[in-house]
Formats: C-alpha cells, structure tokens, sequence
C-alpha cells in the first residue's frame, strides 16, 4: 500500500478500489493544453479517503451489471491549475483547440466554468469520470468526450440522443446516490456533497 506522503485524509485510490480503470489525461499529452500538467509527477490517482469510500460503493454497484468507472481526474495540485491559468493567456498557442475547445476563444474558458481557478479538484473530492463496459473497457456514450468544453457537455444540452441522455443519467443517479453532486456544465464532473477539506486547497504534488 502507497501512503506515506500523502496529507492526513488522503489516499490513493487503487490502494481501496483495486480494478478501476483510469486515463489521468493531466499526466499525459492527451489533454487540452496538450503537454503534462504541472504537479502530475506520477500515473496515480489520489482523493479523500471520505470520497474514496463513496466511490467504492459507486464501482461496486456498478460491476453487478457488468459496468465500472473510468477516472479522468482526481485530486490535482494547485500548481496544475496555475498552469492552466498561464496555458489560457497564451492565446497563441492553439495545440488541441480542434479536439477540445472549438467554439469558445480559449481566454474565455475560466469564464464560461469549464475550467476554475479554484478548483474543486484541489480540495481533493472532487472527480471527473465516466462509465464503461467492464468485459471490453469501452466507454459509455455520453455524448460529448471528456474536457470538450462546450454547450454539448451540459447536462441540459437538448440535443442529445436518448441513449446519450440515459448514460448521463446513470452516472449522475449512482454519484449522487452515494453522495456526490454533479456539474451542470460537465457531465463528468462531481464533487463529494460532504468534502472534508470544503476551503482548503492543496498543491502537493502527485507522486
Ligand atoms: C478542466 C475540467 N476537467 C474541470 O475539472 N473543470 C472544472 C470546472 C474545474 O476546473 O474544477
Ligand atoms: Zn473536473
């Protein structure tokens, strides 16, 4: 078990929920600055141990229907939204705009809430996530992909196919059964309603 560094209340969340699937896209190039992020010194997935315990009753409801999670993001340093923040006043600097932003001018994206200065994520219960087919890993058509900043990844967007609108409202029934509560503007995004930490926020890094 990986613990040692961690502050009083965190924890890694393999360390208590073993076979959940991930993609920390902050600690890959796969993301929409398109480069590492800043303090993702490590493929680790680490929140509160509260929402930890929340999350493993997620998963293991989930798995009696043959479903998992699929982590984007957990807990993420200070210093990674610092980084964001910087990213976004470099307007040149358009890498990943056709995947991630197309339609919003990127100086407006802490603007419009698809990115915070203070995030939740540092407070560490906060999660972004979707659901997958555990036989094939495939994800769960939620109609729009993770980190596409747009009207499209609203929980309100009405243009939505039936199926798509189901996947959201599965994940959005079973989080906030257990506890979190959702993000109008992200369907990924969930915050623990009862988060230890709910002023303070971290920027140790991930290791
Ligand atoms: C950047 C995106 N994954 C996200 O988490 N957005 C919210 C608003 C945040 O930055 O806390
Ligand atoms: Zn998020």
């Amino acid at each position: 078990q990986q613990q040692k560094q961690l502050p009083v209340g965190f924890t890694y969340i393999d360390n208590h929920i073993p076979h959940i699937a991930y993609d920390l896209r902050y600690h890959g190039s796969h993301n929409f600055v398109g480069r590492r992020i800043d303090g993702y010194e490590a493929n680790k997935l680490i929140l509160t141990e509260k929402a930890v315990m929340a999350l493993k009753k997620v998963e293991a409801e989930l798995n009696k229907e043959g479903l998992g999670l699929k982590v984007f993001d957990a807990y993420r340093p200070q210093r990674a939204v610092n980084h964001f923040k910087r990213w976004a006043k470099d307007i040149k600097d358009t890498l990943m705009r056709r995947e991630f932003y197309p339609q919003v001018d990127k100086r407006d994206l802490f603007k419009k809430g698809f990115i915070a200065s203070r995030s939740g994520h540092s407070r560490g219960s906060t999660i972004d996530l979707t659901i997958i087919h555990l036989n094939t890993k495939e994800e769960l058509d939620m109609g729009a992909p993770f980190d596409f900043f747009g009207e499209e990844s609203a929980h309100g967007y009405v243009h939505l196919t039936t199926p798509q609108r189901n996947n959201r409202l599965k994940l959005r029934k079973i989080m906030e059964k257990h506890g979190f509560r959702a993000y109008e503007k992200e369907w990924w995004h969930y915050t623990l309603h009862d988060e230890p930490f709910k002023d303070k926020y971290f920027d140790f890094p991930i290791k």
